[in-house]
């Protein structure tokens, strides 16, 4: 068994005397999906923002695919992807403007580029759409989109805040689709959401609470410890106590 491509121990953030991340412990292996759920105001942003290297804890470890969140934040991020709804494509650049332009910011060459640019495309099926601005695209092709620019330099794991926010489940679940495509590749998934729907897809989902995981396990194993049919019911059943919503 390999090392866990992501491991904390006790991680914490802290603004001023307020813990927004209150040690957090857990691991995730190479390729697997992990949903990080949690209410609003829970902590996900914040935890994720120190997974990857963007902002530095306030005590506690981790390490990102073998690098430490204090001292090697260059590395992790040279490691990762990440995709959010709120930053995404430039709507005003065409589709192949984006592939490259994002490409060449993860320094991929120009022949990789070429090469990369035309195999996504394709696996896309974009061949028409290769040429018009993105803006023009309905918004779970932008979402499918956006995913696989943020995993073409080939990262090892990829973070994915709430991506599929505004699309219907049937859009969702094809975009999920490409998330299984590229977990079977060995891509680490690492996902928030607040789509229950989401979270039945993960491999294993954490719970976080005012700052705490509550829970975490497989969908399966999480519905039967609390002896509920769905994950909309164990997540009420732990988010319902909590003291910080917005
Ligand atoms: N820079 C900051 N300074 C002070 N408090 C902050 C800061 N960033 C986040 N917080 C607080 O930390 C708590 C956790 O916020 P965070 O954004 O991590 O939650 P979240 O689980 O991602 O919520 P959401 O689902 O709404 O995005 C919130 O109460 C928030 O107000």
């Amino acid at each position: 068994m390999s090392e866990p491509v992501i491991k904390t121990d006790k991680l914490t953030k802290r603004f001023g005397d307020f813990i927004a991340t209150n040690e957090i412990t857990f691991t995730v292996d190479q390729g697997e999906i992990f949903g990080f759920l949690g209410a609003n105001g829970a902590g996900k942003t914040t935890a994720m923002r120190m997974l990857c290297g963007l902002s530095i804890p306030s005590s506690g470890q981790a390490t990102i695919a073998g690098f430490d969140v204090y001292k090697q934040t260059e590395q992790i991020k040279k490691n990762i992807g990440y995709m959010s709804q709120k930053f995404s494509l430039y709507e005003d650049l065409t589709v192949l403007e984006n592939i490259r332009f994002f490409g060449g910011i993860y320094g991929l060459s120009d022949q990789q580029l070429k090469t990369k640019s035309e195999e996504l495309i394709d696996k896309l099926g974009l061949q028409s759409e290769a040429k018009k601005l993105v803006a023009s695209l309905p918004l779970g092709w932008k979402q499918k989109l956006s995913f696989s620019v943020a995993i073409l330099h080939g990262p090892k794991i990829v973070f994915l805040d709430e991506p599929t926010g505004g699309v219907d489940p049937v859009t969702r679940r094809q975009f999920w689709d490409l998330i299984y495509n590229a977990a079977d590749d060995g891509v680490t998934i690492f996902v928030t959401t607040h789509y229950m729907d989401e979270a039945e897809y993960c491999n294993r989902i954490s719970i976080m609470v005012d700052g705490k995981i509550k829970a975490l396990d497989s969908p399966a194993n999480l519905k039967s410890s609390f002896g509920v049919g769905s994950m909309d019911e164990v997540f009420y059943e732990l988010a319902r106590g909590a003291k910080r919503s917005d």
